[in-house]
């Protein structure tokens, strides 16, 4: 068995002969370069024990854990904001901690090379500069919260420094937050209260509208937009939710029937927005979609403020059409003082405080403390956000089926239509190897990191992949199917992606059994597409990806391939599958950019086109 396949294995089987071939390996220092000891001792070893103190390390303070370890120094915490006491118990019991709040970015620039780990809510921010001044000693980022938008994940990655956040202790806070600010923008509380403090008695002015048979929208129905739908039904609302990745029995469940986003916009009375922000989701609201919403709506917002563009929700709310907004997030926080959002009458703001109750405060406190401590043990972390620690080795076999595996989900995530939420993913491994020779473990992470990644803040690697597809009611299945090859010199010979059940945007991906299947394989290092539905074609994946269905006649190509040229668009593939002779056929078209909109319909308006889709690689 190689040393690739030990170093995939179960990391909790501690007692695995596995496990223990890669702890020798990882023990004999002459064989293994320094950086690569260095990454591996930030997910299984002591850190202390892994990274002995060089006698010229700045600054370095000794304190002693006990006669055992009366040679290791402890390790150093900075706490950089408000942490609840649980959670600098927790920290403290393994750890010298540091609690230096509210510390300019010049101050925690000149501090941070002194800590193994730093924990940060979502007011510091963790920069490359601050990364790259810790470099040597900071191991671990703790995000105290969910969202890690404030801190740079790349560097983080490039230094080698592990990010762990909190992901599930505030959520309930931040529902009742949502909960709290609708029935009191609903109610004029803010308004009426600050008239009222200014000595006016306004009982005619402040009259409110009631929540009971009125329609609410979730924009996003992950942890915290589910609960919110949860507890609006306790209050007689009718819930509409709109997620194209929520799985419809949770929302079923709920009581909440899941919708397209035009629909769920278009019958709101009240709008509660708790989806991430991603470049898909960045100012999803704006001039198009408040125009698409009833006049008077009511919107609330507790998730990110880049999803709203804040100058179209200042006109929405000066021309009437939307009636009340309740923020607790902001594009920039602290948002400008002059701020015509802010101060505008019909805006209730809250300075971001959906996760400041004293109770999630402990739970994330707590669980912030010991994701941190378990990293700085060495101990794989359920809530890694990143985390380098595939051997160099493994990787450079891997590597081509690695991006083969996250380009096969990302594409089939893309083909999902609006409306419908995946239920199951079945990823199916054809390879000449004994099983035993060949751990899925990193490939499955990168499928799940294909379908999730594009839709969610959540970053996917091959620690918190499992936990991320259980978390979002992701069931991911895996098959192995023998090839029989002469050689056994490559490690698969395909991997097939398929989703159960879903609608597909682009109905020649279903395949005969109802799901949208995509095949691909290695050439010569490089991925390719190698089946889409019922169809064989074979495009290399990089780039971007037009996939066009035909009728098969002559001349397809040529005409498509005029298109694209007369725009400059590049094409750096194409390959054309069929059913049958004269029936469907499938083009795949590999392009360098992505081609206008007017472009996109110049194809779809060639009369044999009978469907066409964009997709990112
Ligand atoms: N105000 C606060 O203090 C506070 C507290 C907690 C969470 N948050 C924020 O709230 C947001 C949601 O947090 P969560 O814990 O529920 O995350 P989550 O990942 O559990 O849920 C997000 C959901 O949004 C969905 N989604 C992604 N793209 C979408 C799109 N284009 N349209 C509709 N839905 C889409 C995802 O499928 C997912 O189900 C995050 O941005 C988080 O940072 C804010
Ligand atoms: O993403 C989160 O967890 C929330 O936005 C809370 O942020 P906070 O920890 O700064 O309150």
């Amino acid at each position: 068995m190689s040393a690739s396949r030990a170093l995939l294995s179960n990391p909790h089987a501690g007692a695995s002969p596995t496990l223990a071939r890669a702890r020798a390996r990882l023990a004999a220092p002459s064989t293994i370069p320094f950086a690569r000891l260095r990454i591996r001792s930030a997910i299984l070893s002591s850190p202390a024990a892994a990274a002995p103190v060089a006698t010229s390390e700045p600054k370095r303070r000794i304190s002693r854990t006990g006669s055992d370890a009366s040679l290791r120094p402890k390790p150093a915490v900075l706490v950089a904001e408000k942490l609840g006491e649980a959670g600098l118990d927790v920290l403290r019991q393994f750890a010298d901690v540091e609690c230096a709040y509210g510390m300019s970015p010049a101050e925690l620039l000149a501090k941070v090379a002194q800590f193994d780990a730093l924990i940060v809510r979502s007011g510091t921010k963790v920069t490359r500069e601050v990364l790259e001044a810790g470099r040597g000693r900071l191991r671990v980022v703790g995000r105290a919260g969910v969202g890690i938008d404030n801190v740079d994940l790349q560097a983080a990655t490039e230094a080698g420094c592990l990010v762990v956040n909190a992901p599930t202790a505030n959520t309930v806070a931040a529902a009742e937050h949502g909960i709290a600010l609708l029935a009191s923008m609903a109610r004029n509380v803010s308004q009426a209260d600050a008239a009222l403090k200014a000595g006016k008695w306004q009982r005619t002015k402040y009259v409110g509208v009631s929540l009971v048979g009125k329609t609410l929208a979730i924009m996003g129905f992950g942890k915290v937009g589910s609960e919110v739908a949860r507890r609006a039904k306790g209050l007689g609302m009718h819930v509409i939710a709109h997620d194209p990745y929520a799985p419809a029995d949770k929302a079923r469940a709920i009581g909440a029937d899941l919708v397209s986003f035009e629909e769920a916009i278009a019958k709101a009375d009240f709008i509660s927005i708790h989806m991430p922000l991603t470049p898909t989701t960045s100012k999803v609201f704006n001039d198009e979609s408040f125009g698409k919403m009833k006049t008077g709506v009511q919107i609330i917002n507790v998730a990110r403020g880049g999803v709203i563009d804040e100058d179209a929700l200042v006109r929405a709310l000066d021309s009437g059409k939307v009636a009340q907004a309740a923020l607790d997030v902001f594009t920039a926080e602290p948002p400008p003082k002059d701020s015509k959002l802010v101060l505008h009458e019909n805006v209730t703001v809250t300075p971001h405080l959906g996760a400041s109750t004293v109770e999630a405060q402990e739970g994330v406190a707590i669980e912030i403390a010991e994701a941190v401590v378990g990293a700085l043990r060495g101990e794989l972390s359920a809530t890694a956000v990143n985390a380098p620690m595939v051997p160099a080795e493994v990787l450079s076999e891997l590597a081509p089926y690695v991006s083969l595996a996250e380009k096969l989900g990302r594409l089939a995530v893309q083909l999902v239509a609006g409306e419908s939420g995946i239920k199951g993913v079945k990823v199916v491994y054809t390879s000449a190897r004994d099983p035993d020779d060949l751990d899925t473990r990193l490939l499955r992470a990168m499928v799940t990191k294909g379908i999730v990644e594009p839709v969610s803040s959540t970053f996917v690697n091959l620690v918190n992949a499992d936990y991320t597809a259980k978390q979002r009611g992701l069931r991911i299945t895996e098959e192995r199917v023998s090839h029989d090859s002469a050689t056994a010199e490559a490690p698969l010979e395909s991997i097939q992606v398929r989703l159960s059940h879903v609608q597909s945007k682009f109905a020649g991906a279903i395949s005969d059994g109802g799901d949208i299947v995509l095949v691909g394989r290695v050439k010569y290092g490089v991925p390719h597409l190698t089946v889409v539905g019922p169809y064989e074609v074979d495009v290399s994946m990089e780039g971007n990806l037009i996939l066009c269905r035909q009728i098969d006649q002559p001349g397809m190509i040529g005409k498509v391939g005029n298109i694209l040229g007369q725009k400059n668009v590049n094409v750096s593939f194409m390959s054309v599958g069929r059913t049958s002779r004269g029936k469907q056929a499938i083009m795949a078209i590999g392009v360098d950019e992505e081609p206008e909109k007017e472009t996109l319909e110049k194809i779809g308006a060639i009369p044999a086109v009978e469907e066409f889709v964009f997709l990112e690689l």
